[in-house]
Protein backbone atom coordinates (compact mmCIF):
# COMPACT_ATOMS: atom_id res chain seq x y z
CA UNK A 1 0.00 0.00 0.00
CA UNK A 2 1.35 3.55 -0.98
CA UNK A 3 1.87 6.45 1.27
CA UNK A 4 -0.88 8.18 -0.64
CA UNK A 5 -3.36 5.31 -0.18
CA UNK A 6 -2.62 4.50 3.64
CA UNK A 7 -3.19 8.67 4.23
CA UNK A 8 -6.16 8.12 2.20
CA UNK A 9 -7.62 5.01 4.16
CA UNK A 10 -6.68 6.82 7.41
CA UNK A 11 -9.09 9.71 6.59
CA UNK A 12 -11.84 7.76 5.08
CA UNK A 13 -11.69 5.61 8.81
CA UNK A 14 -11.79 8.81 10.29
CA UNK A 15 -14.39 10.37 7.98
CA UNK A 16 -16.38 7.28 9.02
CA UNK A 17 -15.93 7.75 12.64
CA UNK A 18 -17.22 11.40 12.05
CA UNK A 19 -20.53 9.34 11.24
CA UNK A 20 -20.29 7.76 14.74
CA UNK A 21 -19.68 10.81 17.17
CA UNK A 22 -23.42 12.52 16.95
CA UNK A 23 -24.69 9.17 18.12
CA UNK A 24 -21.74 8.22 20.63
CA UNK A 25 -24.10 8.58 23.61
CA UNK A 26 -26.97 6.62 22.16
CA UNK A 27 -24.22 3.86 21.14
CA UNK A 28 -22.83 3.66 24.73
CA UNK A 29 -26.26 3.35 25.99
CA UNK A 30 -27.32 1.18 24.08
CA UNK A 31 -23.61 -1.16 24.91
CA UNK A 32 -24.66 -1.10 28.28
CA UNK A 33 -28.08 -2.11 28.11
CA UNK A 34 -26.99 -4.87 25.83
CA UNK A 35 -24.46 -5.78 27.86
CA UNK A 36 -26.73 -5.70 31.23
CA UNK A 37 -29.25 -7.90 28.85
CA UNK A 38 -26.51 -10.60 28.74
CA UNK A 39 -25.23 -9.94 32.28
CA UNK A 40 -28.96 -10.71 33.51
CA UNK A 41 -29.00 -13.78 31.40
CA UNK A 42 -26.10 -15.13 32.57
CA UNK A 43 -27.64 -14.85 36.53
CA UNK A 44 -30.70 -16.29 35.92
CA UNK A 45 -29.40 -20.16 36.32
CA UNK A 46 -28.19 -18.85 39.25
CA UNK A 47 -31.76 -17.55 40.43
CA UNK A 48 -33.16 -20.58 38.96
CA UNK A 49 -30.68 -22.96 41.43
CA UNK A 50 -31.94 -21.22 44.17
CA UNK A 51 -35.58 -21.39 43.73
CA UNK A 52 -35.11 -25.02 43.24
CA UNK A 53 -32.86 -24.90 46.47
CA UNK A 54 -35.42 -23.15 48.15
CA UNK A 55 -37.94 -25.45 47.05
CA UNK A 56 -36.67 -28.77 47.89
CA UNK A 57 -35.03 -27.13 51.82
CA UNK A 58 -39.23 -26.05 52.11
CA UNK A 59 -38.04 -22.83 52.83
CA UNK A 60 -39.54 -19.78 51.86
CA UNK A 61 -40.03 -19.25 47.95
CA UNK A 62 -41.46 -15.99 47.03
CA UNK A 63 -38.44 -14.24 47.82
CA UNK A 64 -36.28 -16.30 44.82
CA UNK A 65 -39.15 -16.36 42.36
CA UNK A 66 -39.52 -12.47 42.65
CA UNK A 67 -35.73 -12.58 41.93
CA UNK A 68 -35.64 -14.57 39.30
CA UNK A 69 -38.92 -13.13 37.46
CA UNK A 70 -37.23 -9.37 38.21
CA UNK A 71 -33.86 -11.11 36.08
CA UNK A 72 -35.90 -12.64 33.52
CA UNK A 73 -38.02 -9.47 32.77
CA UNK A 74 -35.02 -6.95 33.44
CA UNK A 75 -33.07 -8.59 30.86
CA UNK A 76 -36.07 -8.74 28.00
CA UNK A 77 -36.29 -5.22 28.89
CA UNK A 78 -32.91 -4.24 28.85
CA UNK A 79 -31.57 -6.80 26.13
CA UNK A 80 -35.06 -5.21 23.99
CA UNK A 81 -34.05 -1.71 24.57
CA UNK A 82 -30.53 -2.43 23.36
CA UNK A 83 -31.12 -3.85 20.59
CA UNK A 84 -34.14 -0.73 19.49
CA UNK A 85 -31.55 2.05 20.52
CA UNK A 86 -28.39 0.19 18.29
CA UNK A 87 -31.10 -0.10 15.24
CA UNK A 88 -32.76 3.62 15.72
CA UNK A 89 -29.34 5.18 15.80
CA UNK A 90 -27.79 2.68 12.93
CA UNK A 91 -31.35 3.96 11.30
CA UNK A 92 -30.27 7.69 11.95
CA UNK A 93 -26.85 7.50 10.25
CA UNK A 94 -28.28 6.43 7.47
CA UNK A 95 -30.62 8.95 7.16
CA UNK A 96 -27.76 11.52 7.93
CA UNK A 97 -25.52 10.05 5.21
CA UNK A 98 -28.60 9.91 2.70
CA UNK A 99 -29.44 13.47 3.64
CA UNK A 100 -26.05 14.82 3.07
CA UNK A 101 -26.20 13.37 -0.15
CA UNK A 102 -29.14 13.94 -1.79
CA UNK A 103 -28.65 17.70 -0.82
CA UNK A 104 -25.04 17.10 -2.31
CA UNK A 105 -26.37 15.58 -5.71
CA UNK A 106 -29.03 18.20 -6.05
CA UNK A 107 -26.58 20.70 -6.04
CA UNK A 108 -24.00 19.17 -8.49
CA UNK A 109 -23.32 20.76 -11.88
CA UNK A 110 -24.90 19.80 -14.39
CA UNK A 111 -21.69 18.56 -16.42
CA UNK A 112 -20.77 16.67 -13.05
CA UNK A 113 -23.83 14.44 -13.62
CA UNK A 114 -22.59 11.59 -15.36
CA UNK A 115 -23.92 8.43 -14.18
CA UNK A 116 -27.18 8.90 -12.92
CA UNK A 117 -27.67 5.39 -11.90
CA UNK A 118 -24.47 4.86 -9.85
CA UNK A 119 -25.23 7.96 -7.90
CA UNK A 120 -28.58 6.51 -7.08
CA UNK A 121 -26.57 3.56 -6.01
CA UNK A 122 -24.74 5.25 -4.18
CA UNK A 123 -27.60 6.90 -1.92
CA UNK A 124 -29.76 3.77 -1.57
CA UNK A 125 -27.48 0.73 -1.38
CA UNK A 126 -24.14 2.49 -0.27
CA UNK A 127 -25.39 3.82 2.90
CA UNK A 128 -27.11 0.87 4.61
CA UNK A 129 -23.67 -0.73 4.15
CA UNK A 130 -22.43 2.32 6.63
CA UNK A 131 -25.41 1.29 9.42
CA UNK A 132 -24.00 -2.17 10.91
CA UNK A 133 -20.47 -0.83 10.67
CA UNK A 134 -20.92 2.75 12.33
CA UNK A 135 -22.81 1.16 15.19
CA UNK A 136 -23.21 -2.78 15.67
CA UNK A 137 -19.43 -3.04 14.70
CA UNK A 138 -18.87 -0.78 17.00
CA UNK A 139 -20.52 -1.41 20.07
CA UNK A 140 -20.14 -5.18 19.89
CA UNK A 141 -16.21 -4.28 18.96
CA UNK A 142 -16.59 -2.41 22.30
CA UNK A 143 -18.15 -4.92 24.40
CA UNK A 144 -15.69 -7.86 22.89
CA UNK A 145 -12.38 -5.58 23.97
CA UNK A 146 -13.83 -5.37 27.59
CA UNK A 147 -14.15 -9.16 28.04
CA UNK A 148 -11.03 -9.59 25.97
CA UNK A 149 -9.10 -7.79 28.77
CA UNK A 150 -10.67 -9.26 31.60
CA UNK A 151 -10.09 -12.53 30.34
CA UNK A 152 -6.18 -11.10 30.03
CA UNK A 153 -6.09 -9.66 33.24
CA UNK A 154 -7.82 -12.84 34.58
CA UNK A 155 -4.99 -14.86 32.73
CA UNK A 156 -2.30 -12.97 33.83
CA UNK A 157 -3.19 -13.17 37.39
CA UNK A 158 -3.29 -17.02 36.75
CA UNK A 159 0.30 -17.50 35.03
CA UNK A 160 2.33 -14.85 33.34
CA UNK A 161 4.49 -16.92 31.31
CA UNK A 162 1.52 -19.03 29.86
CA UNK A 163 0.01 -15.69 28.67
CA UNK A 164 3.20 -14.51 27.40
CA UNK A 165 3.22 -17.67 24.86
CA UNK A 166 -0.13 -17.69 23.99
CA UNK A 167 -0.44 -13.97 23.57
CA UNK A 168 2.43 -14.33 21.54
CA UNK A 169 0.75 -17.02 18.91
CA UNK A 170 -2.22 -14.86 19.50
CA UNK A 171 -0.78 -11.67 17.66
CA UNK A 172 0.84 -13.73 15.32
CA UNK A 173 -2.28 -15.09 13.58
CA UNK A 174 -4.56 -12.37 13.98
CA UNK A 175 -1.79 -9.82 12.61
CA UNK A 176 -2.08 -12.39 9.73
CA UNK A 177 -6.20 -11.74 9.45
CA UNK A 178 -5.44 -8.02 9.79
CA UNK A 179 -3.76 -8.29 6.84
CA UNK A 180 -6.95 -9.25 4.75
CA UNK A 181 -8.72 -6.63 5.59
CA UNK A 182 -7.70 -4.29 3.43
CA UNK A 183 -8.29 -6.98 0.66
CA UNK A 184 -12.22 -7.05 2.33
CA UNK A 185 -12.50 -2.97 1.31
CA UNK A 186 -11.40 -3.19 -1.87
CA UNK A 187 -13.50 -6.21 -2.60
CA UNK A 188 -16.48 -4.54 -1.07
CA UNK A 189 -15.36 -1.12 -2.64
CA UNK A 190 -15.68 -3.28 -5.99
CA UNK A 191 -19.10 -4.86 -4.91
CA UNK A 192 -20.50 -1.30 -4.84
CA UNK A 193 -18.79 -0.32 -7.63
CA UNK A 194 -19.93 -3.01 -9.02
CA UNK A 195 -23.78 -2.57 -8.19
CA UNK A 196 -23.49 1.34 -9.18
CA UNK A 197 -22.77 0.12 -12.73
CA UNK A 198 -25.92 -2.06 -12.45
CA UNK A 199 -27.68 1.30 -11.70
CA UNK A 200 -25.89 3.08 -14.55
CA UNK A 201 -26.69 0.18 -17.14
CA UNK A 202 -30.36 0.42 -16.13
CA UNK A 203 -30.58 4.00 -15.90
CA UNK A 204 -29.49 3.85 -19.47
CA UNK A 205 -32.01 1.16 -20.68
CA UNK A 206 -35.29 2.82 -18.34
CA UNK A 207 -34.30 6.34 -20.30
CA UNK A 208 -34.79 5.21 -23.51
CA UNK A 209 -36.95 2.61 -23.11
CA UNK A 210 -38.97 2.79 -26.58
CA UNK A 211 -35.87 3.01 -28.20
CA UNK A 212 -34.40 0.29 -27.11
CA UNK A 213 -37.64 -1.60 -27.61
CA UNK A 214 -37.99 0.03 -31.17
CA UNK A 215 -34.69 -0.92 -32.00
CA UNK A 216 -35.23 -4.55 -30.54
CA UNK A 217 -32.23 -4.34 -28.39
CA UNK A 218 -33.34 -6.28 -25.35
CA UNK A 219 -31.32 -9.27 -25.96
CA UNK A 220 -28.04 -6.70 -26.01
CA UNK A 221 -29.06 -4.71 -23.09
CA UNK A 222 -30.25 -7.96 -21.19
CA UNK A 223 -26.61 -9.21 -21.89
CA UNK A 224 -24.66 -5.40 -20.94
CA UNK A 225 -27.05 -5.80 -17.55
CA UNK A 226 -26.22 -9.22 -16.67
CA UNK A 227 -22.44 -8.59 -17.35
CA UNK A 228 -22.99 -5.98 -14.55
CA UNK A 229 -24.79 -8.48 -12.25
CA UNK A 230 -21.99 -11.22 -13.01
CA UNK A 231 -19.32 -8.52 -12.09
CA UNK A 232 -20.79 -7.66 -8.69
CA UNK A 233 -21.08 -11.29 -7.91
CA UNK A 234 -17.03 -11.74 -8.51
CA UNK A 235 -16.60 -8.99 -6.09
CA UNK A 236 -19.55 -10.54 -3.81
CA UNK A 237 -17.38 -13.71 -3.66
CA UNK A 238 -14.34 -12.38 -3.37
CA UNK A 239 -15.47 -9.96 -0.67
CA UNK A 240 -16.76 -13.90 1.14
CA UNK A 241 -13.65 -15.30 0.51
CA UNK A 242 -11.44 -12.86 2.42
CA UNK A 243 -14.23 -12.90 5.20
CA UNK A 244 -13.41 -16.85 5.55
CA UNK A 245 -9.99 -15.89 5.10
CA UNK A 246 -9.92 -13.38 8.35
CA UNK A 247 -12.55 -15.67 10.57
CA UNK A 248 -10.48 -18.86 9.83
CA UNK A 249 -7.50 -17.09 10.85
CA UNK A 250 -9.11 -16.17 14.02
CA UNK A 251 -10.64 -19.68 14.63
CA UNK A 252 -6.74 -20.79 14.03
CA UNK A 253 -5.17 -18.51 16.23
CA UNK A 254 -7.21 -19.73 19.23
CA UNK A 255 -7.02 -23.14 18.33
CA UNK A 256 -2.78 -22.69 18.41
CA UNK A 257 -2.38 -20.67 21.10
CA UNK A 258 -5.26 -23.58 22.92
CA UNK A 259 -2.50 -26.12 21.96
CA UNK A 260 1.04 -23.96 22.52
CA UNK A 261 -0.52 -23.45 25.98
CA UNK A 262 -1.71 -27.38 26.75
CA UNK A 263 2.11 -27.84 25.81
CA UNK A 264 4.32 -25.59 27.52
CA UNK A 265 2.01 -25.72 30.44
CA UNK A 266 2.02 -29.52 30.69
CA UNK A 267 5.43 -29.27 30.70
CA UNK A 268 5.53 -26.48 33.61
CA UNK A 269 2.80 -29.02 35.93
CA UNK A 270 5.07 -31.94 35.15
CA UNK A 271 7.99 -29.60 36.11
CA UNK A 272 5.83 -28.57 39.48
CA UNK A 273 5.85 -25.02 38.31
CA UNK A 274 2.44 -25.08 37.97
CA UNK A 275 -0.28 -26.19 39.61
CA UNK A 276 -2.98 -28.70 37.73
CA UNK A 277 -5.89 -26.29 38.74
CA UNK A 278 -4.08 -23.16 37.53
CA UNK A 279 -3.39 -24.43 33.96
CA UNK A 280 -7.44 -25.90 33.50
CA UNK A 281 -8.78 -22.62 34.39
CA UNK A 282 -6.28 -20.56 32.15
CA UNK A 283 -7.41 -23.38 29.40
CA UNK A 284 -10.61 -21.87 30.22
CA UNK A 285 -10.48 -18.61 29.96
CA UNK A 286 -8.25 -19.48 26.87
CA UNK A 287 -11.31 -20.69 25.18
CA UNK A 288 -13.23 -18.19 25.90
CA UNK A 289 -11.52 -15.73 24.84
CA UNK A 290 -12.55 -17.54 21.08
CA UNK A 291 -15.89 -15.54 21.55
CA UNK A 292 -14.99 -11.93 22.19
CA UNK A 293 -11.58 -12.54 19.28
CA UNK A 294 -14.82 -13.85 16.31
CA UNK A 295 -16.91 -10.71 17.05
CA UNK A 296 -13.89 -8.61 16.82
CA UNK A 297 -12.89 -9.77 13.74
CA UNK A 298 -16.70 -9.90 12.31
CA UNK A 299 -16.32 -6.17 13.40
CA UNK A 300 -13.58 -5.28 11.98
CA UNK A 301 -14.80 -6.79 8.51
CA UNK A 302 -18.30 -4.63 8.50
CA UNK A 303 -15.75 -1.70 9.51
CA UNK A 304 -13.85 -2.31 6.30
CA UNK A 305 -17.45 -2.51 4.39
CA UNK A 306 -18.39 0.78 5.75
CA UNK A 307 -14.75 2.13 4.81
CA UNK A 308 -15.70 0.92 1.03
CA UNK A 309 -19.08 3.30 1.75
CA UNK A 310 -17.73 6.05 2.99
CA UNK A 311 -14.88 6.20 0.30
CA UNK A 312 -17.74 6.33 -2.61
CA UNK A 313 -19.93 8.79 -0.40
CA UNK A 314 -16.84 10.99 -0.58
CA UNK A 315 -16.47 10.64 -3.70
CA UNK A 316 -20.13 12.37 -4.31
CA UNK A 317 -18.80 14.99 -2.10
CA UNK A 318 -16.28 16.00 -3.97
CA UNK A 319 -17.53 16.31 -7.33
CA UNK A 320 -18.18 19.77 -8.37
CA UNK A 321 -21.40 21.31 -7.09
CA UNK A 322 -22.89 24.72 -7.44
CA UNK A 323 -22.47 27.39 -4.60
CA UNK A 324 -25.64 27.13 -2.17
CA UNK A 325 -27.32 30.55 -2.13
CA UNK A 326 -29.29 31.74 -0.19
CA UNK A 327 -32.87 31.42 0.07
CA UNK A 328 -34.46 33.67 -2.94
CA UNK A 329 -36.56 36.19 -1.50
CA UNK A 330 -40.54 35.03 -0.97
CA UNK A 331 -41.77 38.72 -2.08
CA UNK A 332 -41.45 39.17 -5.90
CA UNK A 333 -41.81 42.83 -7.08
CA UNK A 334 -44.72 43.05 -8.28
CA UNK A 335 -43.37 44.63 -11.53
CA UNK A 336 -40.59 42.39 -13.62
CA UNK A 337 -39.14 44.73 -16.26
CA UNK A 338 -37.19 42.73 -19.08
CA UNK A 339 -33.19 42.60 -18.82
CA UNK A 340 -30.85 42.77 -21.26
CA UNK A 341 -28.27 40.36 -21.73
CA UNK A 342 -24.94 40.97 -22.89
CA UNK A 343 -21.34 38.62 -24.05
CA UNK A 344 -18.27 40.66 -24.28
CA UNK A 345 -15.30 38.67 -25.69
CA UNK A 346 -16.51 34.93 -24.07
CA UNK A 347 -14.86 31.60 -24.90
CA UNK A 348 -15.85 28.29 -23.97
CA UNK A 349 -15.02 24.87 -24.27
CA UNK A 350 -16.57 21.98 -22.86
CA UNK A 351 -13.32 20.13 -22.75
CA UNK A 352 -10.32 21.01 -23.93
CA UNK A 353 -11.30 22.23 -27.78
CA UNK A 354 -13.21 25.91 -27.27
CA UNK A 355 -16.96 26.01 -28.85
CA UNK A 356 -17.57 29.46 -28.70
CA UNK A 357 -15.18 31.64 -29.64
CA UNK A 358 -14.38 35.38 -28.67
CA UNK A 359 -18.45 36.27 -29.20
CA UNK A 360 -19.62 39.53 -28.52
CA UNK A 361 -22.99 41.00 -28.95
CA UNK A 362 -25.29 42.73 -27.18
CA UNK A 363 -29.22 42.34 -26.69
CA UNK A 364 -31.21 45.37 -25.14
CA UNK A 365 -34.03 44.62 -23.17
CA UNK A 366 -37.62 43.82 -24.09
CA UNK A 367 -38.38 42.54 -28.10
CA UNK A 368 -37.38 39.01 -29.84
CA UNK A 369 -34.02 38.20 -30.14
CA UNK A 370 -33.15 35.39 -32.42
CA UNK A 371 -30.21 32.61 -32.96
CA UNK A 372 -29.42 31.24 -35.94
CA UNK A 373 -26.86 28.53 -36.95
CA UNK A 374 -26.34 25.28 -38.38
CA UNK A 375 -26.73 22.17 -36.24
CA UNK A 376 -23.49 22.15 -33.63
CA UNK A 377 -22.30 26.18 -34.13
CA UNK A 378 -23.22 26.93 -30.14
CA UNK A 379 -26.52 28.27 -29.68
CA UNK A 380 -27.75 25.62 -27.02
CA UNK A 381 -24.03 26.49 -25.29
CA UNK A 382 -25.00 30.09 -25.10
CA UNK A 383 -28.09 29.10 -23.28
CA UNK A 384 -26.26 27.28 -20.37
CA UNK A 385 -23.66 29.91 -20.53
CA UNK A 386 -26.35 32.27 -19.59
CA UNK A 387 -28.11 30.23 -16.91
CA UNK A 388 -24.54 29.93 -15.31
CA UNK A 389 -24.56 25.74 -16.03
CA UNK A 390 -21.12 26.21 -16.90
CA UNK A 391 -18.75 29.03 -16.56
CA UNK A 392 -16.79 31.10 -19.42
CA UNK A 393 -13.08 30.37 -19.64
CA UNK A 394 -12.66 33.97 -20.77
CA UNK A 395 -14.98 37.08 -21.38
CA UNK A 396 -18.21 38.51 -19.36
CA UNK A 397 -21.67 37.74 -19.43
CA UNK A 398 -23.90 40.01 -18.04
CA UNK A 399 -27.79 40.71 -17.43
CA UNK A 400 -29.01 43.91 -16.41
CA UNK A 401 -24.97 45.10 -16.76
CA UNK A 402 -24.43 42.92 -13.85
CA UNK A 403 -21.99 39.80 -14.74
CA UNK A 404 -23.69 36.94 -14.09
CA UNK A 405 -20.90 35.52 -11.53
CA UNK A 406 -21.88 38.46 -9.49
CA UNK A 407 -25.75 37.18 -9.44
CA UNK A 408 -26.42 35.03 -6.70
CA UNK A 409 -27.60 31.71 -8.55
CA UNK A 410 -31.25 31.47 -7.75
CA UNK A 411 -31.78 34.87 -7.93
CA UNK A 412 -30.15 35.00 -11.65
CA UNK A 413 -32.16 32.00 -12.80
CA UNK A 414 -35.39 33.60 -10.96
CA UNK A 415 -34.86 36.21 -13.91
CA UNK A 416 -34.86 33.44 -16.87
CA UNK A 417 -37.32 31.20 -17.77
CA UNK A 418 -36.52 28.68 -19.55
CA UNK A 419 -38.24 26.11 -22.39
CA UNK A 420 -35.77 23.33 -23.38
CA UNK A 421 -35.80 21.85 -26.82
CA UNK A 422 -37.11 18.69 -25.72
CA UNK A 423 -39.35 20.10 -22.84
CA UNK A 424 -39.07 17.75 -20.26
CA UNK A 425 -41.75 17.24 -17.99
CA UNK A 426 -41.45 15.37 -14.64
CA UNK A 427 -43.46 12.67 -13.44
CA UNK A 428 -46.33 14.44 -11.27
CA UNK A 429 -49.58 15.81 -11.77
CA UNK A 430 -49.79 18.75 -14.53
CA UNK A 431 -50.57 21.25 -12.41
CA UNK A 432 -46.66 20.14 -10.11
CA UNK A 433 -45.83 20.40 -13.63
CA UNK A 434 -46.85 23.55 -14.68
CA UNK A 435 -45.88 25.19 -11.17
CA UNK A 436 -42.35 24.11 -10.75
CA UNK A 437 -40.81 27.54 -11.50
CA UNK A 438 -43.66 29.20 -9.51
CA UNK A 439 -44.69 27.19 -6.69
CA UNK A 440 -46.50 30.47 -5.07
CA UNK A 441 -48.14 31.27 -8.23
CA UNK A 442 -52.11 32.03 -7.85
CA UNK A 443 -55.04 29.83 -9.12
CA UNK A 444 -55.69 33.38 -11.64
CA UNK A 445 -52.25 33.62 -12.69
CA UNK A 446 -51.64 29.51 -13.56
CA UNK A 447 -55.33 29.86 -15.69
CA UNK A 448 -53.67 33.02 -17.40
CA UNK A 449 -50.30 30.63 -18.09
CA UNK A 450 -52.57 28.20 -19.47
CA UNK A 451 -55.02 30.53 -21.61
CA UNK A 452 -51.60 31.59 -23.30
CA UNK A 453 -50.58 28.46 -24.21
CA UNK A 454 -53.92 26.97 -26.02
CA UNK A 455 -53.85 24.71 -22.84
CA UNK A 456 -56.88 25.37 -21.34
CA UNK A 457 -59.33 23.03 -23.66
CA UNK A 458 -56.96 20.18 -23.06
CA UNK A 459 -56.55 20.57 -19.20
CA UNK A 460 -60.49 21.25 -18.66
CA UNK A 461 -61.19 17.95 -21.22
CA UNK A 462 -59.36 16.18 -18.44
CA UNK A 463 -61.16 14.13 -15.81
CA UNK A 464 -59.23 14.97 -13.51
CA UNK A 465 -57.60 18.24 -15.17
CA UNK A 466 -54.44 19.69 -13.36
CA UNK A 467 -54.65 16.69 -11.29
CA UNK A 468 -53.84 14.51 -14.01
CA UNK A 469 -50.82 12.26 -13.56
CA UNK A 470 -48.64 12.78 -16.30
CA UNK A 471 -46.52 9.54 -16.35
CA UNK A 472 -42.65 8.89 -16.50
CA UNK A 473 -40.97 12.04 -18.09
CA UNK A 474 -44.92 13.02 -19.45
CA UNK A 475 -45.46 9.65 -21.49
CA UNK A 476 -49.02 10.06 -21.45
CA UNK A 477 -48.73 13.31 -23.23
CA UNK A 478 -48.09 14.33 -26.78
CA UNK A 479 -44.76 16.39 -27.69
CA UNK A 480 -46.34 19.49 -28.97
CA UNK A 481 -48.35 19.05 -25.52
CA UNK A 482 -45.29 18.61 -23.38
CA UNK A 483 -43.84 21.51 -25.17
CA UNK A 484 -46.92 23.91 -24.16
CA UNK A 485 -46.70 22.88 -20.77
CA UNK A 486 -42.94 23.64 -20.78
CA UNK A 487 -43.90 27.22 -22.03
CA UNK A 488 -46.80 27.62 -19.88
CA UNK A 489 -44.14 26.81 -16.85
CA UNK A 490 -41.60 29.20 -18.12
CA UNK A 491 -44.02 31.87 -18.55
CA UNK A 492 -45.35 31.35 -14.84
CA UNK A 493 -42.48 32.38 -13.44
CA UNK A 494 -42.79 35.84 -15.23
CA UNK A 495 -39.10 35.71 -16.09
CA UNK A 496 -37.31 38.88 -17.38
CA UNK A 497 -35.18 36.85 -19.98
CA UNK A 498 -37.37 33.95 -21.59
CA UNK A 499 -35.42 31.56 -23.39
CA UNK A 500 -36.66 29.46 -26.10
CA UNK A 501 -35.47 26.41 -27.89
CA UNK A 502 -37.64 26.64 -30.79
CA UNK A 503 -39.33 23.24 -30.74
CA UNK A 504 -38.52 21.85 -34.70
CA UNK A 505 -42.05 20.01 -36.02
CA UNK A 506 -43.65 19.38 -32.55
CA UNK A 507 -46.79 22.29 -33.08
CA UNK A 508 -49.84 21.93 -35.50
CA UNK A 509 -49.98 25.28 -37.54
CA UNK A 510 -52.98 26.40 -35.30
CA UNK A 511 -51.01 26.38 -32.46
CA UNK A 512 -47.49 27.14 -33.55
CA UNK A 513 -49.38 30.25 -34.71
CA UNK A 514 -51.00 30.72 -31.30
CA UNK A 515 -47.61 30.54 -30.04
CA UNK A 516 -45.82 33.28 -32.39
CA UNK A 517 -48.97 35.59 -30.59
CA UNK A 518 -48.16 34.52 -27.24
CA UNK A 519 -44.35 35.27 -28.14
CA UNK A 520 -45.02 38.14 -29.02
CA UNK A 521 -47.15 39.26 -26.16
CA UNK A 522 -44.26 38.15 -23.52
CA UNK A 523 -42.06 40.50 -25.59
CA UNK A 524 -43.47 43.18 -24.44
CA UNK A 525 -42.98 42.72 -20.74
CA UNK A 526 -39.81 40.54 -21.05
CA UNK A 527 -36.24 39.75 -23.47
CA UNK A 528 -37.34 37.15 -25.73
CA UNK A 529 -34.13 35.15 -27.21
CA UNK A 530 -34.85 32.14 -28.95
CA UNK A 531 -32.98 29.50 -30.73
CA UNK A 532 -34.88 29.86 -34.16
CA UNK A 533 -35.88 26.52 -36.56
CA UNK A 534 -38.51 28.30 -38.28
CA UNK A 535 -38.57 31.14 -40.80
CA UNK A 536 -41.84 32.46 -39.66
CA UNK A 537 -40.14 33.13 -36.14
CA UNK A 538 -36.86 35.26 -37.44
CA UNK A 539 -38.86 36.85 -40.00
CA UNK A 540 -40.76 38.49 -36.56
CA UNK A 541 -37.77 38.71 -35.32
CA UNK A 542 -36.13 41.94 -33.95
CA UNK A 543 -33.04 40.60 -34.43
CA UNK A 544 -31.59 38.19 -35.58
CA UNK A 545 -27.47 37.06 -34.49
CA UNK A 546 -26.47 34.33 -37.00
CA UNK A 547 -23.67 31.61 -35.24
CA UNK A 548 -20.68 29.37 -37.22
CA UNK A 549 -19.06 27.40 -35.85
CA UNK A 550 -18.76 29.74 -32.24
CA UNK A 551 -18.42 33.01 -33.69
CA UNK A 552 -21.02 35.53 -34.42
CA UNK A 553 -20.96 35.58 -38.65
CA UNK A 554 -23.30 38.21 -38.98
CA UNK A 555 -26.15 40.32 -36.67
CA UNK A 556 -29.51 42.69 -38.02
CA UNK A 557 -32.78 41.99 -39.90
CA UNK A 558 -34.44 39.16 -41.55
CA UNK A 559 -34.50 41.56 -44.90
CA UNK A 560 -31.13 42.94 -43.99
CA UNK A 561 -29.18 39.63 -43.28
CA UNK A 562 -31.05 38.00 -46.17
CA UNK A 563 -29.42 40.28 -48.49
CA UNK A 564 -26.37 40.55 -46.78
CA UNK A 565 -25.53 37.17 -45.64
CA UNK A 566 -24.81 34.02 -47.48
CA UNK A 567 -24.73 31.39 -45.14
CA UNK A 568 -27.98 33.32 -43.73
CA UNK A 569 -29.62 33.30 -47.13
CA UNK A 570 -28.69 29.15 -47.24
CA UNK A 571 -30.10 29.29 -43.29
CA UNK A 572 -33.20 30.65 -44.57
CA UNK A 573 -33.83 28.64 -48.09
CA UNK A 574 -33.11 25.21 -46.41
CA UNK A 575 -34.48 22.71 -44.28
CA UNK A 576 -33.11 24.62 -40.76
CA UNK A 577 -35.52 27.55 -41.28
CA UNK A 578 -38.36 25.48 -42.36
CA UNK A 579 -41.22 27.97 -43.63
N1 LIG B 1 -22.20 18.68 -22.65
C1 LIG B 1 -21.35 18.74 -23.67
N2 LIG B 1 -20.12 18.21 -23.56
C2 LIG B 1 -19.24 18.28 -24.55
N3 LIG B 1 -19.49 18.87 -25.74
C3 LIG B 1 -20.68 19.43 -25.92
C4 LIG B 1 -21.69 19.38 -24.90
N4 LIG B 1 -22.79 20.00 -25.37
C5 LIG B 1 -22.49 20.42 -26.63
N5 LIG B 1 -21.23 20.08 -26.97
C6 LIG B 1 -20.54 20.41 -28.23
O1 LIG B 1 -20.49 21.82 -28.33
C7 LIG B 1 -20.77 22.24 -29.65
C8 LIG B 1 -21.94 23.22 -29.65
O2 LIG B 1 -23.10 22.53 -29.23
P1 LIG B 1 -24.51 23.25 -29.04
O3 LIG B 1 -25.43 22.26 -28.42
O4 LIG B 1 -24.32 24.54 -28.35
O5 LIG B 1 -24.92 23.51 -30.56
P2 LIG B 1 -26.30 24.02 -31.16
O6 LIG B 1 -25.96 25.14 -32.06
O7 LIG B 1 -27.27 24.30 -30.08
O8 LIG B 1 -26.75 22.76 -32.01
P3 LIG B 1 -28.24 22.22 -32.33
O9 LIG B 1 -28.91 23.24 -33.20
O10 LIG B 1 -27.97 20.96 -33.09
O11 LIG B 1 -28.92 22.01 -31.03
C9 LIG B 1 -21.05 20.99 -30.46
O12 LIG B 1 -19.86 20.69 -31.17
C10 LIG B 1 -21.33 19.92 -29.44
O13 LIG B 1 -20.84 18.69 -29.87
Amino acid sequence: MSAKEARMRGEVRRLLLEHVRPHRRALAVGGVLGFAGTATGLAQPLAAKWVMDSVGARGPVWGPVVVLAGLVVLGAVAAGAGTYLLERTAAGVVRAARGQLVTRIVRLRVDALDRPGDLISRVTSDTTLLSSAATQAVVNSANALVMLIGGIVMMAVLDPILLGISGAVLVLALGAASLVMTRISRAQEGVQRAVGDIGAALERVLGAFRTVKASVAEDRETSKLRAAVDEAWRFETSTAKWNSVARGSAGIAVQLAFLVVLGTGGARVAAGDLGVSSLVAFLLYLFNLSQPISTLVQSATEFQSGVAAVRRMREVQQMPAEAVAAAASTVEPASRPPAGASFRNVSFGYRADPVIHDVSFEIPPGGVTAFVGESGAGKTTLFSLLERFYEPTSGTISIDGRDVADWPLTELRGQIGYVEQDAPVLAGSLRDNICYSAPGATEEELWQALAKTRLTDFVTGLPAGLDTEVGHRGTTLSGGQRQRIAIARALLRRPRILLMDEATSQLDAANELALRETVTEVARTATVIMIAHRLSTVMDADRIIVLERGRVRAQGRHAQLLRGDSLYRELAGAQLLAG
